[in-house]
Parts: structure tokens; sequence; C-alpha cells
């Protein structure tokens, strides 16, 4: 079997057409502009081309749009005080902390203090608890996880009943709340990670395998169920001497090549989940910004 390469990008456009549409129709009927503001602290390079990528997403969207870039050095005071200013303006209604966040500030307590109407990322205690209590449709879901149900939903459908998954990580971003997604859609879940032992036969029952511990190409031909649909949530920026001296390029956790073999479809890295994260966040934004003007919010 060769697999369907899942195209990410092409998914993470539709919804973003799907955001903009339903911003403009927010603000057509009750003058609420949808608002994203993303904070940024430190210069980690993968997080400032990030960060970048969400402000232009947002702005292409018609979104009021900020960004705080903060240096390495800032005190979590005055990262909470720029996070308390966020939660009182009433222009913003959607608020992000890129992570991660420089050694010395701590990330539960900095996502902690942001409003959970504003937390498009979904990492408030209130956001997990109510994922993790059933209540989806009230909750703000994490982008990745969120982003890869659509992609799941692309291939199977909408319900998951007699389906097997495994979840390979078990991080707050992205394993635990990809969990209680695939579980929601009544698929039989399992959570694994580094330490779970013959972590291969374990990956071999999933009929859905969702890769997410950060490893490049850890998951091989071993760990593929035949037809499986593979998603691979890893980017890993490997050496590649192949395409010159200092060279690099972008793998998943998942051996591409490999798995592609035989799964019945699989996410590419990159192209796959990456671009998802991104779009589900303009979805979230949309949909923080109509419970504020106290609409409905529109399904992604
Ligand atoms: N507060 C958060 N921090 C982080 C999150 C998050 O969801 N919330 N996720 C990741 C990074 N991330 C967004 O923040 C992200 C990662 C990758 C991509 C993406 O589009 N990747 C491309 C490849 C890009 C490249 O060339 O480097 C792809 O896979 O095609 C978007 C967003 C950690 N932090």
């Amino acid at each position: 079997m060769t697999a369907r390469v899942i195209d990410g990008k092409a998914a993470a456009t539709g919804v973003i057409e799907r955001a903009k549409t339903a911003g403009a129709a927010l603000a057509a009927k009750t003058g609420v502009r949808p608002g994203l503001a993303v904070v940024l602290v430190g210069e980690d390079a993968a997080s400032q081309v990030y960060v970048a990528n969400k402000g232009r997403t947002a702005e292409a969207c018609g979104f009021h749009s900020v960004t705080h870039r903060l240096p390495t050095d800032t005190t979590e005071a005055d990262l909470l005080a720029v996070i308390d200013q966020l939660n009182a303006d009433p222009a913003i209604h959607g608020i992000l902390q890129q992570l991660p966040l420089p050694r010395g500030l701590d990330a539960n307590r900095v996502v902690g203090r942001i409003d959970p109407d504003k937390d498009v990322d979904g990492l408030t205690l209130v956001n997990a608890g109510r994922l993790a209590s059933g209540m989806a449709g009230e909750a703000f879901v994490p982008c990745t996880p969120a982003g890869c149900m659509v992609l799941i939903r692309q291939v199977l459908g909408e319900s998951l009943a007699g389906k097997s998954a495994v979840v390979v990580g078990r991080s707050n971003l992205v394993g635990k709340p990809m969990a209680q997604l695939l579980l929601l859609a009544d698929a039989t879940v399992t959570i694994a990670h580094s330490r779970t032992g013959d972590l291969a036969r374990v990956c071999r029952e999933a009929d859905i395998l969702v890769a997410a511990v950060g490893r490049p190409e850890m998951l091989g031909a071993d760990c593929i169920k035949p037809g499986a649909v593979v998603i691979d949530v890893g980017i890993n920026r490997i050496a590649a001497p192949e395409r010159g001296e200092g060279k690099t390029r972008l793998v998943g956790d998942v051996d591409f090549a490999a798995a592609s073999e035989l799964a019945s479809a699989i996410t590419p890295v990159p192209g796959g989940v990456g671009p998802m994260t991104i779009a589900m966040l303009m979805a979230n934004t949309v949909s923080a910004a109509y419970r504020a003007a106290g609409e409905a919010p529109p399904r992604f």
C-alpha cells in the first residue's frame, strides 16, 4: 500500500478562509472585530518564525493583531503585567503566550494568568478541565490537536467508534488534549510515551497513530499497522549534508518513507500538521470574539 498524503496546507487554507469569513460576518453584525495578541519572550529562532506567521495570518484574516516581543531577561512580574493588560483590553479576544519560555519563567503560572475566555491556546486549567470533562464545545482546544482532528475527520469522518488510537507523547500542549479529543470522538485510546515498554507493539495496534514525541523519525515501519492513518506532529530539524555543507531539513517523528508503504493515509513534515496549528488559532480567535459578542461561535 502507498499511503495517501494528507495535505495540511490545503486544509489550513480552508480553515483560515472560514475564519476570515466568520470574522467579517461578526464585525458586520455586531461591530466586534476579532483581536489576537501573541506574546513572545526571548530570541528562540523557531518561535520568532511561528509568531511572525501568527501575526501575518491574523492580519490576512482581517483581525486586530498585536505582538508583544519581550527580552529574554523579562521578569515573571513584568510578563504577568503584560498578560493582565491584555486580559483587560476589550479589543483583544484571544491571548497566546508562545512556548517555550526562557529558563526562569514558569509556563504554568504565566499561562494560568490568561483569562480562560481569552485562552485561545486552550492551556489554562479551566479549558483543560472542560475538555477533560467532555465539554469540548465550551472549551478552547489547543490548536495542534484541534488541527489533527480536522485532518483525521477528513479521512475517517465524524465518528471514530470501533477505531483504536494510539497517541505517542503526553504533553499538555499535544498528547493529553489529543487523547481527550479522540476519546470524545469515540475512539479507544492509548497514550504511550518514551518509557512505554515495547512501544512498537503498542503502536502496531493503532488504526490511528498520532506521533508527538519530538524525536526525529523515531517511529519506523515496525510501528505501523497496515492501513493505519498516521498523524505526525513532530517537527525536527536535522542535518542534511546531502544538500550541502551546513544544510538542514525538517523531519517528523515518523519515518515517512517506511510508514507510507504501510499506512492508508499519512501527514508529511513539513506541510501536514504544522500549518493546521496556526489555522486553528485563527478559528479559536474567531470563536472567542463570537462568545465575547454574545453570539454562537461557528464550527470549524
Ligand atoms: N503557545 C504555543 N506555543 C507553541 C505551540 C502552540 O500551539 N502554542 N506550538 C509549537 C510551535 N508552533 C506554533 O506555535 C508551530 C509549529 C510549526 C508550524 C508550521 O507551520 N510548521 C511548518 C514548517 C515550518 C518550518 O519550516 O519551520 C510545517 O510543519 O509545515 C506552525 C506553528 C510550539 N510552541
